[in-house]
C-alpha cells in the first residue's frame, strides 16, 4: 500500500511525526529525526530564552504511558530557528513549536521567524501544563482569542496550534468557533498530555515525578480514547484546517484510528520516548499490514471515514 501524502501542498513520504516535546530537543536528536523513516518533524517548543525546566526526576513511564513535568526545558528560540535554517527541506518538512511564556515573547519569536526565509512551518503551543504559575491558555478561550488574533497579525503565513484535550462538547463548539474566525490556522493537532494527572507509587507510598507535588501531564495508552474523541470533534466541526492526531500511538492500529478519525498526520510521544526513532518504521510495517488485511490501497482510501452506528 502507499502511505504517500501532503500536507499543505507538501509531500511527504507518509503521515507520521514526533511530537514536539519528544526527541527533539537538541541538534543530535534533531538530526536523528531528519534521517529516520518519519515523514515529518517537529523541534520542542521553545521560549524565547533557553530554559532548564522543572528539576528531575520530571518523567516516567508506566505500564499503560507517561507522566511529565519537564517545564519547557528548551536550548531558547535562536537555537531551533539556526536548525531550521540548516534543516533539508526535500527531506522532510520541519515544524517548529513555540511555546512563549507571554504574548509578548510569542509575537516576538513569530516576528523573526516571519523574517527568516525558511519553509518551517508554526505550531504555536497553547497547552503547556507544566510551568508552575502560568495557566494553560487552551484553557481560557478569552486568551486564546486574543493570542491568535495577535500572532495571526504578526504572522504572514498559515500556522497551527497545539490544543489541550477538551472534555466537554460545549468546549469542542467554542474552541472549534475562535479557530474557524481565523482561515491563516491551517491546522490542528489534538491532543497535547492530559494535564495534572498523578501517579503514585504503591511501594514506596510516593509520587513518581519531582515538580509540582507530583502533578503531571498524562500520555500514552491511557489517552487514546480522548485524543481520537479531539481529533474527530475538530476534524467535524473545522472541515476547512487539517488535524493532526497525537495520543496514545504505540502500534500501527492506533495509527489507523487516528487518520480514520480524520487526522491527516499523526504525532507519536510517550511510545517515541520509548522505543527511539527505529520506532517509525515499525509503525508503518504494521500500518501497511492493516492496509493489507483491509484492502486499503492509499491512506485516502479510509481517511476521515470513521462511521457511526
Ligand atoms: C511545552 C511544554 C510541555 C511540556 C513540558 O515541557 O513540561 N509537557 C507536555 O506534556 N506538554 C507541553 O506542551
Amino acid at each position: 500500500p502507499d502511505l504517500r501524502t501532503e500536507f499543505l501542498d507538501l509531500p511527504l513520504a507518509n503521515p507520521l511525526m514526533n511530537a514536539s516535546g519528544v526527541w527533539c530537543s537538541v541538534a543530535s536528536q534533531l538530526e536523528a529525526l531528519a534521517e529516520c523513516a518519519a515523514g515529518a518533524m517537529v523541534t520542542k517548543s521553545c521560549t524565547l530564552a533557553q530554559r532548564d525546566g522543572n528539576p528531575e526526576p520530571r518523567y516516567r513511564a508506566t505500564p499503560w504511558g507517561s507522566i511529565n513535568s519537564m517545564g519547557l526545558p528548551n536550548e531558547g528560540f535562536p537555537y531551533y530557528l539556526n536548525y531550521a535554517r540548516c534543516h533539508d527541506y526535500e527531506r522532510k518538512p520541519l515544524f517548529m513549536s513555540l511555546a512563549g511564556l507571554t504574548l509578548d515573547d510569542n509575537l516576538t519569536m513569530v516576528a523573526e521567524l516571519r523574517e527568516a526565509v525558511t519553509p518551517v512551518i508554526m505550531e504555536l503551543n497553547l497547552s503547556c501544563p507544566n510551568v508552575p504559575g502560568k495557566a494553560q491558555v487552551g484553557y481560557d478561550f478569552e486568551a486564546m482569542d486574543t493570542f491568535i488574533h495577535e500572532i495571526a497579525d504578526a504572522y504572514d503565513r498559515p500556522f497551527g496550534v497545539k490544543l489541550p484535550p477538551y472534555f466537554d462538547i460545549a468546549h469542542f463548539d467554542e474552541a472549534a468557533a475562535i479557530l474557524n474566525a481565523y482561515p491563516q490556522i491551517a491546522f490542528v493537532t489534538c491532543i497535547n498530555s492530559i494535564g495534572n494527572g498523578l501517579v503514585i507509587d504503591p511501594v514506596s507510598e510516593t509520587v513518581v515525578i519531582r515538580p509540582k507535588d507530583g502533578f503531571g501531564g498524562i500520555g500514552g495508552d491511557f489517552v487514546l480514547p480522548t485524543a481520537l474523541a479531539n481529533v474527530n470533534a475538530f476534524f467535524r466541526r473545522c472541515p476547512d484546517k487539517k488535524i493532526i492526531g497525537c495520543g496514545g500511538v504505540r502500534s500501527g492500529e492506533q495509527v489507523f484510528l487516528h487518520l480514520l478519525a480524520g487526522a491527516a498526520l499523526v504525532q507519536v510521544g510517550t511510545q517515541l520516548f520509548e522505543e527511539g526513532p527505529l520506532i517509525f518504521p515499525r509503525l508503518l510495517e504494521e500500518l501497511q499490514a492493516i492496509m493489507t488485511a483491509k484492502g486499503y490501497d492509499r491512506i485516502t482510501d479510509f481517511q476521515g471515514k470513521l462511521k457511526t452506528l
